[in-house]
């Protein structure tokens, strides 16, 4: 274990079941990014469910445009590094761009975040025929998986840049049938990003497995932010959807910690925050 966590209080190590128990009993499920073992500390030590090691590294530690120039080596390596500073979080990885192209790579990519790296849940975008595959592949060999719909930043090229998605009738039927088809297919866990906040509602109550919302309003099990943009560091413009949460504060984990508050009192995220 990283030294630094030593002396943290133990609590009970949040789990896929403990995952389904808090949708179950309606108690908000907070997650939040790390990159490296520093930052996964001060997730863990603030009470954060779920640690995300997100391909968004590729953004705002790479300084890429997007984040589809990341690779599985690079997800191995951050991930290492965040599992390193965790002992109660779940921790949850990014596939990157085309890892997932077909189930024999997904397993490739789930030997080595999961068995090489430490992660606990492999995070896919899209429930195109193949990703599905994936998603069966690798949950029929008991590696969790997360779902990713809605805005899904590998898709950026398609979507003509990072614009919310389900807008319209039809869009939001498609994404309201990915969702429930993610979920026959064996995912644990949806998240749900750039979305109208009608939409996450709908999909929120119509799934059994918890939907973390990025974007998609205030009615989703859970958020999720990049840790840059909470902590109010992200160059140039932040998404709608983010928050400052280190402005008028003393610290960082003052900012985690009044993050993870306002996940579970429902004051994050409000109104400007969210899509109609
Ligand atoms: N710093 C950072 N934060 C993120 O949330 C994030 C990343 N990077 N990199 C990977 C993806 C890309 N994401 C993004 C990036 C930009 C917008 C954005 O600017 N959206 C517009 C909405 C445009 C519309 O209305 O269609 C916005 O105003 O928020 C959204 C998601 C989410 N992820
Ligand atoms: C924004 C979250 C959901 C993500 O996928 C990432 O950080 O890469
Ligand atoms: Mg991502």
């Amino acid at each position: 274990m990283y030294v630094e966590n030593a002396s943290a209080p133990a609590r009970k190590p949040v789990t896929v079941p403990s995952l389904h128990a808090m949708k179950a009993e309606g108690r908000k499920i907070v997650m939040l990014t790390a990159y490296d073992a520093s930052f996964a500390t001060q997730v863990e030590q603030a009470g954060v469910d779920i640690a995300l090691v997100g391909d968004s590294l590729g953004m705002v530690v790479q300084g890429h445009r997007s984040t589809l120039p990341v690779t599985l080596d690079q997800m191995v390596y951050h991930t290492a590094a965040v599992a390193r500073g965790l002992s109660t979080t779940l921790l949850v990885t990014d596939v990157p761009f085309l890892a997932d192209r077909d189930a024999a790579y997904a397993l490739e990519a789930g030997a080595r975040l999961v068995g090489e790296a430490g992660a606990a849940m492999l995070k896919i975008e899209g429930a195109s025929p193949h990703i599905l595959e994936a998603i069966h592949a690798l949950t029929e060999r008991v590696i969790p998986v997360c779902a990713h719909l809605g805005l899904t930043p590998q898709s950026v090229h398609k979507f003509g840049g990072f614009k919310i998605q389900g807008r319209e009738h039809d869009a939001a039927e498609r994404v309201y049938n990915e969702a429930l088809a993610v979920q026959d297919a064996g995912a644990d866990l949806l998240v749900l990003e750039g979305v109208p906040a009608a939409l996450g509602e709908r999909i929120t109550k119509a799934l059994k497995i918890p939907v973390i919302g990025i974007g998609a309003g205030p009615q989703c099990d859970g958020q999720v932010l990049v840790i840059y943009d909470m902590l109010g560091i992200t160059p140039g413009k932040r998404p709608k959807f983010s928050k400052d949460f280190l402005a008028g504060r003393q610290s960082v984990s003052e900012a985690i910690a009044a993050y993870a508050a306002d996940v579970r009192s429902g004051a994050f995220p409000a109104a400007e925050h969210s899509f109609n």
